[in-house]
């Protein structure tokens, strides 16, 4: 967090928090603390990947076709896939050593070994085929958990503090939430005191409600044909839905686009239900089969970097720059203009 200190000079805070995060997300994944020199290289290979997203669409259609007409583009798209084997491939490896030596090592001295994704990648035995993953297969699954993972949560984190920022009043209540929680002298909010913070949970509603990183979800197919709404589906027709507008409609939510934590503390001490199970009032990771695998680490992150930041900082908004909630489409939808704050620690 020492990078966040301000002094005297406003903080663009993003860049912190995408390198935080994507930081936190290289450790899980390969269970090792990096160099930030290769923390960057895996970032740098990431980033090119992402971009590729929507660039290399296209080459999902007609193959044998673009492989011709669009040679440049296939090019271009091996060459960040080999790009991405050559720095990913050497931390698989060595994870696969330091494993098999721990493993036996700890079973020797009866030591806890905390496993990373890619060891539960290398034990994952596929049931129908019978066979382990290959190691481009655990490439593949390790950029998707490293893209997936970053961008979204860094997304939210930076809307929900923005609203704090813009409204001090809530910043201010969710201290005193945390405050009393908090024993004399203790400096970090620990995971296992999070379900203390109801308030806090509602922030982090509200912050996904108003400000859902991704408008829509990714696509899917109908698998039959079907009719909704007076319009005919055919079978195979690649349908969305309307994330945002769904979080903003009127006749579900009071006051929609007011950023009210609020309305999610309906007094009973029910949670409110975010996977949609029993109703679906918003949908910011999706709902049923196809739902976001990391919701749960997404909201444990967002609650865990939400309290830290607001219990050892107070952020304050920037003379010369209003907090501005305009939105523009990047990989997800993000701050046109990214906040800037004025950060101080909290002297305790
Ligand atoms: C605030 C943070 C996040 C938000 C808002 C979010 C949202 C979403 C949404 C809307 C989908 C598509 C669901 C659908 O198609 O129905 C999705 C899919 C996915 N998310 Fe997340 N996500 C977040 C964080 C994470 C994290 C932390 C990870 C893992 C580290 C992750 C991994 C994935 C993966 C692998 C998929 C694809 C699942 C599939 O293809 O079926 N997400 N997410």
């Amino acid at each position: 967090m020492d990078g966040l200190k301000s002094e005297s000079n406003p903080v663009r805070v993003m860049d912190h928090f995408q390198y935080a995060m994507f930081c936190l997300l290289v450790l899980m994944c390969f269970g090792d603390k990096l160099e930030q020199k290769q923390i960057k290289e895996i970032e740098d290979i990431q980033r090119r990947s992402l971009l590729g997203f929507s660039r290399f669409n296209i080459l999902n259609f007609w193959p044998r076709l673009t492989k011709i007409l669009l040679r440049k583009k296939w090019e271009a798209f091996f060459q960040i896939y080999k790009d991405q084997k050559r720095v990913l491939i050497p931390l698989i490896q060595a994870r696969k050593k330091l494993k098999e030596e721990s493993v036996s090592k700890a079973k020797e001295n009866d030591e806890h070994y905390v496993l990373s994704y890619v060891d539960t990648l290398l034990d994952l035995q596929l049931p129908h085929e019978k066979r382990k993953l290959n190691e481009d297969e655990i490439v593949a699954l390790s950029s998707e958990f490293l893209n997936a993972g970053t961008d979204t949560t860094s997304t939210a984190l930076q809307w929900i503090m923005a609203n704090l920022v813009k409204y001090p009043q809530l910043q201010e209540k969710l201290f005193m939430e945390i405050k009393g929680i908090m024993s004399e002298g203790e400096e970090e909010v620990k995971e296992e005191e999070l379900h203390k913070l109801p308030y806090l949970k509602a922030v982090i509603l509200e912050g996904l409600r108003r400000h859902p990183p991704g408008h829509f979800v990714l696509p899917h197919a109908v698998t039959e044909d079907v009719e909704l709404g007076g319009y005919k589906i055919p079978k195979n027709g690649t349908i969305n839905f309307m994330v945002a507008e769904m979080g903003w409609d009127p006749k579900v939510w009071e006051d929609p686009m007011a950023f009210k934590p609020e309305r999610f503390l309906n007094g009973n001490g029910e949670v409110f239900d975010i996977t949609g199970s029993r109703e679906i009032k918003m949908m910011p990771f999706g709902v049923g089969r196809r739902i976001c695998p990391g919701l749960g680490l997404a909201m444990l992150h967002l609650e865990y970097f939400v309290a830290n930041l607001v219990w050892s900082f107070e952020w304050k908004s920037v003379e010369t720059y209003q907090v501005d909630l305009s939105e523009k489409q990047e990989f997800t939808i993000v701050m046109k203009n990214p906040l800037q704050a004025m950060i101080s620690p909290r002297i305790r």
